[in-house]
């Protein structure tokens, strides 16, 4: 990792410094920690729990409540059957390379990346380029820096060819990954060893329902399936009106084969999923498109990333569904409404961009995808998948179960249509098939249009005709005039019936709160370097800290009242009374993100006024508490900034530093 990632005041970030504020500051903690810890799980702490339900409180307003999703609360066991069908049993896999001898498994893409990213940072260093290593593991890191020292030069071909290999890396199948890995002798970077070749594996935790064993099931690998299978329920709820979309906010799990980078990759998490589902005859239009038309996104298209790119073109959205670089009117709305909700919850919209999935990348049935990615020290990461899953799920589930999980609506202009149909006369036809009537009939029902009249054609002429049963022995049946009728009919078409399809916005909460929380981290510059978490007030786990000046009983009473005005208004809060200075008071707080500070001073006992400090500028304010407090719910809802409330509140002097 070069030094290129910065904090938000454009310091170079210091991923050892930031970890040990988590670790101080008991945001998070690598679960099961006295048993030796599991890797890819994760406990969090008071900060990181209170940050997530803020974050998802305003999930839950920007997109179920503005845009009248219908919310749903689904299974996280799911049986076998299910994802058989859905295709997760069979494709839900990555591919692994195992090291014959040490018997360590490596996810192929990231052993790839990982050793062609070694060897041009060597190249880098080679050519002069001052560079620093950031590597999570000790060990890496030293491995690193070791041979960043023996730097290799590289040809300009290589070089090129390297970074070409790097922005194409998400679109190989496992054989090209096994081709690369043999003709670039990419080996273990740990051992020095050569690897297995790419072998596909399954990501699902799997387990049973009951005793018996013989109701198989999974841990399920994302919400989504849960919300296609209420379907019906759901067009009921909504009275036959489509579009329509459902939400569900849950837990998935995926076994994941080299949990890494924090919070990144683990291996149960928790996700916010939106299933729009839409008419496709309608050009999946969006009826608030227009509102949104004019904005403007960074889009990292396939094209781009195919000729080796990885620059963003910033364009408005209207114009790239115009130009069919987004493939629909609701996936382009969907990334729109991305964007806002990521700048709600503080995230800097300079570390945010949306790349086009390749095309192996895609799901087969995918009809365009685009990932909201969030740069961090660990480079640019997917938070959100948005796909457009065309009708594929549905379908799959509706021909698995019969269930019709589609729509049926009054045609506008209803019409006449002739259709041939092919009954068996029951009478006849029980007696002499007996138990396999029922897939004569079958095999009838499955014929084309075309083939009935053919069939009705060879009736008249020759007084039978042979069907294809396939699952009766011998696999065809002699039919005679007697026991079935080819028959033309004429009917008048009042229903369209049709199968929607789904546009998927998946959002993995865990990787924007860590993304999040690198975002807002800096240090104040000062006597000694203090780091700050910037957390907007929206979100800000704590809102508002007590300090009196000094310990002085003389403030208990006003401290109780105080605290009990914040009760009253909800508004969230810690006392810090403790003996040291206020300055360090302060800044301790600052470390868990704390927006705002109330000061309670000898001047408050007089006439019952308080100073409010901002954290970020460490200004401070001086008003009545019933002024304080309406400003602090205020910032809190996002109504106003502490600039406004700078403008029209007194500015207070506090005496020297905050020391
Ligand atoms: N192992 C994981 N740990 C944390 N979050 C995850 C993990 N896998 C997926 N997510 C989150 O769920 C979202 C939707 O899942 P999706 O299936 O699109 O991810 P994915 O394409 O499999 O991710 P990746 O390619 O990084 O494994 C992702 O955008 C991401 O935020």
């Amino acid at each position: 990792m070069s030094s290129d990632y910065k904090t938000q005041k454009g310091q170079d970030f210091d991923r050892a410094a930031f970890e040990s504020l988590l670790k101080r500051k008991v945001f998070l903690w690598q679960s099961f920690e006295p048993y030796g810890a599991v890797k890819g799980l994760f406990d969090y702490g008071p900060p990181l729990e209170t940050l997530e339900a803020e974050v998802i409180n305003i999930w839950r307003d920007h997109f179920i409540r503005t845009e009248k999703m219908m919310a749903l609360k689904c299974s996280m066991l799911t049986p076998f059957e299910v994802l058989k069908t859905s295709g997760h049993v069979d494709k839900f896999a990555d591919y692994m390379c195992k090291d014959p001898k040490t018997g360590e498994i490596l996810r192929s893409d990231h052993l790839i990346k990982d050793v062609i990213e070694q060897r041009l940072l060597s190249d880098r260093e080679a050519r002069g380029e001052k560079i620093e290593v950031a590597e999570e593991d000790p060990k890496k890191k030293k491995k690193a820096v070791k041979a960043a020292k023996t730097a290799v030069k590289l040809e300009d071909a290589q070089r090129k060819e390297y970074e070409h290999m790097l922005a194409t890396l998400d679109d190989c199948t496992g054989d090209d990954m096994g081709a690369l890995i043999k003709k670039h002798d990419i080996r273990n970077p740990t051992s020095g060893n050569e690897v297995e070749p790419p072998v596909s594996v399954n990501l699902m935790f799997q387990t049973q329902i009951g005793a018996t064993g013989k109701e198989p099931a999974f841990l399920r690998p994302e919400t989504a399936q849960g919300q296609f299978l209420s379907f019906q329920k759901l067009l009921e709820y909504s009275d036959g009106q489509l579009p329509f979309a459902s939400a569900s906010i849950g837990y998935s799990f995926r076994n994941e084969l080299s949990p890494r980078s924090g919070l990144l990759r683990v291996r149960e998490f928790l996700m916010a999923e939106v299933e729009h589902f839409v008419d496709p005859e309608s050009g999946k239009r969006h009826p608030k498109f227009h509102t949104v038309k004019d904005v403007k996104l960074p889009l990292l298209s396939r094209k781009t990333q195919n000729e080796g790119g990885s620059k963003p073109t910033v364009i408005s959205i209207g114009e790239a569904v115009e130009t069919k670089l987004v493939d629909n009117e609701t996936l382009g709305y969907f990334l729109v409404r991305i964007m806002y909700f990521m700048q709600k919850i503080g995230i800097d919209m300079g570390k945010l961009r949306f790349r086009q999935h390749m095309q192996n990348e895609m799901a087969h049935y995918a009809a365009d995808c685009w990932d909201c990615e969030l740069q961090s020290s660990y480079g640019w990461i997917e938070c959100v998948g948005c796909a457009d899953r065309s009708a594929y799920d549905l379908s799959v589930h509706m021909k698995a179960t019969g269930v019709p999980l589609q729509v049926r609506e009054p045609l506008k202009e209803p019409y006449r249509v002739e259709e041939w149909t092919a009954a068996l006369d029951k009478k006849k036809s029980g007696p002499k098939f007996k138990k396999d009537a029922g897939k004569v009939q079958s095999a009838l029902d499955a014929l084309t249009q075309d083939m009935r009249e053919k069939l009705s054609i060879s009736m008249q002429k020759e007084g039978k005709v042979s069907v294809d049963v396939p699952e009766m022995e011998g696999g065809k049946v002699e039919l005679e005039k007697d026991i079935v009728s080819f028959q033309k009919e004429s009917r008048i078409e009042t229903m369209r019936e049709y199968i929607p399809n789904v546009i998927e916005p998946s959002f993995g909460i865990g990787r924007i709160l860590y993304s999040l929380m690198e975002h807002v981290y800096w240090t104040r510059e000062g006597d000694a370097a203090r780091s700050v978490m910037s957390f907007a007030p929206t979100v800000a786990p704590i809102k508002v800290l007590v300090v009196p000046l000094q310990k002085d009983a003389k403030f208990a009473p006003l401290l109780s009242h105080l605290e009990q005005r914040l009760d009253d208004d909800a508004i969230s809060f810690r006392v810090d009374q403790s003996g040291v200075s206020i300055g360090k008071r302060y800044s301790r707080n600052d470390e868990l993100g704390i927006p705002f500070g109330i000061t309670v001073d000898y001047q408050s006992l007089e006439d019952n006024s308080f100073t409010l400090r901002d954290r970020d500028s460490t200004k401070q304010v001086r008003a009545s508490l019933d002024q304080i407090l309406e400003a602090v719910a205020k910032m809190c809802r996002g109504k106003e900034s502490w600039k406004d409330v700078q403008g029209r509140l007194p500015v207070f002097e506090s005496e020297g530093k905050e020391e």
